[in-house]
């Protein structure tokens, strides 16, 4: 019996691969990804295949790809998805501005849709030959969440080695059974993994692997790594990466890919006090308050000069007005973040904080009037943009205690609104 992994074993690989790849500066040889995005994805128990299910107003296979997109040194994208898909991945493509990627259609089984995007690496247009990777890099389009730095440690061991695969322990016991469905004997768990992805490899020896390998293979098979082994003797450097490398493979697993994002979004937010004295003193009261909430609050004037920048980077906006309850500060906000396309990729929400009254207990003339329907009518606008538009009304107090729990609930229906994303609030104004 083959000796147990000792528990670290991988750690102490990985750690030595840690400190190799610390030592190099960049990629310099060409990569090429393939994202298998052809399947039907019969497990979800829905018509549309997972890869092309939405959240957050965006196909799963959208983030994937903006996942690889945003790591430099790969140098091109290749989609494989089924015939009767590719009008829409080419829509989805030219939607979210996503460069850089190729789509070819699949075959009847992950490792024939696998070797068609492989292939598609070194045949142009017409099967003319075009320059191939030096490594390429494969992964589940359904595999949303991946690291650039673990794929570098796959792309770098894979150039290293021939070939490198992610691994995570196993969660649950492996057994054989006998034919009539009786348990005959359960794994030592110790001495396995789970194969997950990223896979890495030498371009020439998964191209090789796949032109050798047999039928039965592109039929059953769900192992490139045994492949690159069995058909050119390469063994895979194994390395264990992060648990976020999950597959979407049930519908459940849509809804927790939902929630990852959502919580991705919603770590900070921007209040905007336009740079009255009470408009400030109530943005840096709220800020407390929404950082005992878990929520990190920048507090600026306007979005202006190098204050801008929160355009390009915040995914929250807190706009405060003080006895006014025109939009003019809100429409302002929204068409700075609709000139900067910033939520072609996520929603962004604006969360318009209108303050009545004052500490000299002036208040401004009857309230919103008729704001309710041109509030409303603003965010109906902003919707269709991805832009979430909400409002809370709050009514100073000269009470400290009273005014406290007027902030607080402030506080948490800002929280529960960023954190939540939810189209269908859009456009009210929420009591605190
Ligand atoms: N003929 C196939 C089958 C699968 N895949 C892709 O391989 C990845 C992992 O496969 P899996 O999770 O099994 O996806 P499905 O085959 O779609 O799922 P199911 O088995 O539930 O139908 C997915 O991105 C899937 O789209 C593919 O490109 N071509
Ligand atoms: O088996 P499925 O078709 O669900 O998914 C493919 C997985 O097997 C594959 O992603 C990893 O096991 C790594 O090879």
């Amino acid at each position: 019996m083959d000796r147990p992994v000792e528990p670290g074993h991988f750690s102490a690989c990985e750690a030595r691969l840690d400190k190799h790849i610390a030592g190099r500066c960049s990629v310099d040889f060409p990569v090429a990804v393939v994202l298998p995005a052809g399947g039907s994805g019969e497990r979800t128990g829905l018509l549309t295949p997972k890869q092309f299910c939405t959240f957050l107003n965006r196909p799963l296979i959208s983030y994937t790809i903006q996942t690889f997109e945003r790591v430099p040194w790969i140098q091109s994208i290749v989609v494989v998805v089924a015939k009767e898909s590719l009008d829409l991945m080419m829509d989805i493509i030219h939607r979210f501005h996503h460069r850089n990627v190729q789509v070819v259609h699949g075959g009847s089984t992950r490792h024939r849709s696998i070797f068609n995007g492989v292939r598609a690496l070194s045949e142009g247009e017409g099967g003319t030959a075009r320059v191939k990777p030096k490594v390429v890099i494969i992964h589940d389009a359904v595999r949303p969440f991946v690291e650039e730095d673990f794929l570098l440690k796959i792309t770098m061991a894979a150039k290293e080695q021939g070939a490198a695969g992610a691994i995570r322990p196993l969660v649950s016991t492996v057994i054989a059974t006998t034919l009539e469905g009786y348990l005959d004997h359960s794994l030592e768990r110790t001495m396995y993994r789970a194969s997950e992805m990223p896979q890495g490899f030498i371009y020439d020896v998964i191209y090789q692997a796949y032109q050798r390998c047999s039928e039965s293979d592109f039929e059953f098979g769900t192992e490139c790594l045994h492949l690159a082994l069995q058909y050119c003797g390469t063994n895979a450097k194994l390395i264990e990466g992060p648990p976020t490398l999950w597959k979407v493979t049930y519908k459940r697993d849509l809804a927790a890919a939902e929630s990852i994002v959502k919580e991705t979004l919603s770590q900070s937010a921007c209040v905007v006090t336009g740079g009255s004295a009470q408009a400030t003193e109530l943005a840096n009261a709220l800020q407390k308050s929404m950082s005992t909430l878990d929520m990190e609050v920048d507090v600026i004037s306007d979005l202006m000069g190098d204050d801008a920048k929160s355009l390009s980077k915040e995914w929250n906006f807190i706009r405060v007005s003080v006895n006014s309850s025109c939009f003019s500060e809100v429409g302002k906000m929204l068409s700075a973040l609709e000139e900067a396309d910033r939520a072609l990729l996520h929603p962004v929400v604006i969360i318009w904080v209108y303050l009545i009254g004052s500490e000299d207990g002036s208040s401004a003339s009857e309230p919103m009037g008729g704001e309710p329907a041109a509030m409303m009518e603003l965010a109906t606008g902003a919707k269709l943009g991805n832009i979430l538009v909400y409002g809370i009304q709050l009514h100073h107090s000269k009470e400290a205690t009273l005014w406290g729990r007027s902030v607080e609930k402030v506080a948490q229906m800002s929280c529960a609104l960023i954190r939540d994303r939810s189209p269908a609030l859009t456009g009210q104004l929420l009591q605190a």
